[in-house]
């Protein structure tokens, strides 16, 4: 059985012209870790993984696999296995050959190919479709030969970029279990490129956030979700209600709503006069006819749109001075409210987290938007 590699970048760089797709970022990946890069388009997760996997070439840095630098090598003595988005499997030739391709290229004698190839085609549940073309097997099958050819030569470390992209919901679900049973089975190193943070979430040991060709934080999900180091990583992880404030004093900040300026508490916020966002995910945020005197922080408006999904609802309530704040709670405890009704905003500050603005964040006034969803995620934001 393959045992996963350990892997240390350290302050890689790469540009590409005067475009810098990845800047003096730094990780380390325990043997047998599933880590997933996430980010938006174009923050560098693609050129990391290429650096890793040797199709691209550095301008500074080091790779390191089990201790031993690899930058030196080509990609195909790197021994790393790759699965890209587009399965990329060479259309003439049978699954069984597919698979067999890089272990032809490493001249492995013709007996040890045929029972690798068996059982590399038995690990992702293809033994019956050795002898199919790829026009022959479906997009989710396709992926799956794609698979074995990246894990017959037992890799210690696979790297997959956006390997379900193409798929459909359903199947990208079914595959997203059999990739992660098949690592841990194999307890191979696995990074795992995605946009997309369920995928994310549910994946993985440990994700990395992406944002301008740096890492913005690395954590657990539920690190990166309940204790996001900065609103980069609030916004893209999960939604979230965003109020822009300025501190006032210790556990406490400002938010003007309209005429009138609130003090609301935010037990994280230290020193006065740091303008930034109040971050409350929706499920924190409960919405009643009356105050609730079990939450410390509210704020009233009018019941904007309302929205079921089953088993959840979403209650959208527009402040004073047209923010949106959203609520996302179970159908039997979310209120029954028409659009209109004046209504208190509530939660328990210990789910409020204050964030200082950054460089790149939209802070224009009262009126900027503060509420989104993560990249490809649910619409809207400000309001009017
Ligand atoms: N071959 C290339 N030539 C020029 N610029 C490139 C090249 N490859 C990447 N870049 C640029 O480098 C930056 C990082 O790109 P990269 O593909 O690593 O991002 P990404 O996070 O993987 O994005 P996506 O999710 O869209 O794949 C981008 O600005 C991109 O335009």
């Amino acid at each position: 059985m393959a045992v996963g590699a350990r892997v240390e970048i350290r302050n890689l760089t790469k540009r590409f012209g005067s475009v810098v797709a990845v800047e003096d970022t730094s990780l380390s990946i325990e043997p047998g870790q599933f880590v997933t890069f996430l980010g938006p388009s174009g923050s560098g997760k693609t050129t990391t993984l290429n650096a890793i996997s040797g199709f691209t070439d550095v301008d500074g840095g080091e790779i390191l696999l089990d201790g031993t630098s690899i930058l030196s090598l080509p990609a195909h003595k790197r021994n790393i296995g790759v699965v890209f988005q587009h399965y990329a499997l060479f259309p003439h030739m049978t699954a069984a050959d597919n698979v067999a391709f890089p272990l032809k290229r490493r001249r492995v004698p013709k007996a040890q190919v045929r029972e690798k190839v068996r059982r590399a085609l038995e690990l992702v549940h293809l033994a019956d479709y050795g002898g199919r073309l790829p026009r022959e097997l479906s997009g989710g099958q396709q992926q799956r030969v794609a698979l074995a050819r990246a894990l017959v030569f037992e890799p210690r470390l696979l790297l997959m970029d956006e390997p379900l992209a193409a798929l459909d919901r359903r199947l990208r679900d079914a595959m997203q279990v059999e990739i992660k049973r098949i690592q841990e089975q194999l307890g191979i190193t696995v990074i795992y490129v995605t946009h997309d943070q369920d995928e994310a979430m549910t994946m993985s040991d440990v994700v990395a956030i992406f944002n301008e060709g740096r890492i913005a934080q690395i954590g657990t999900a539920a690190d990166l979700y309940e204790r996001p180091a900065d609103l980069f990583v609030a916004r893209f992880m999960g939604e979230s209600n965003r109020l822009p404030v300025i501190t006032c004093d210790e556990g406490a900040v400002a938010f003007a709503a309209g005429a009138e300026t609130l003090r609301l508490r935010a037990r994280n916020a230290t020193e006065a006069g740091v303008r930034g966002m109040l971050v409350v995910r929706p499920e924190n945020v409960l919405v009643g006819r009356e105050r609730d005197p079990g939450l410390d922080s509210s704020l009233t408006g009018r019941i904007g749109r309302v929205r079921y999904f089953g088993a959840y609802c979403v209650t959208e309530v527009v402040l004073d001075d047209e923010l949106i704040v959203r609520s996302r709670q179970p159908v039997e405890v979310a209120l029954e409210a028409v659009e209109g009704d004046r209504v208190h905003v509530q939660w328990n500050s210990r789910h409020a987290l204050f964030l200082r603005s950054g460089e790149g964040d939209q802070l224009s006034g009262s009126a900027s938007s503060f509420l989104d969803a993560a990249d490809g995620g649910a619409e809207a934001v400000a309001h009017g």
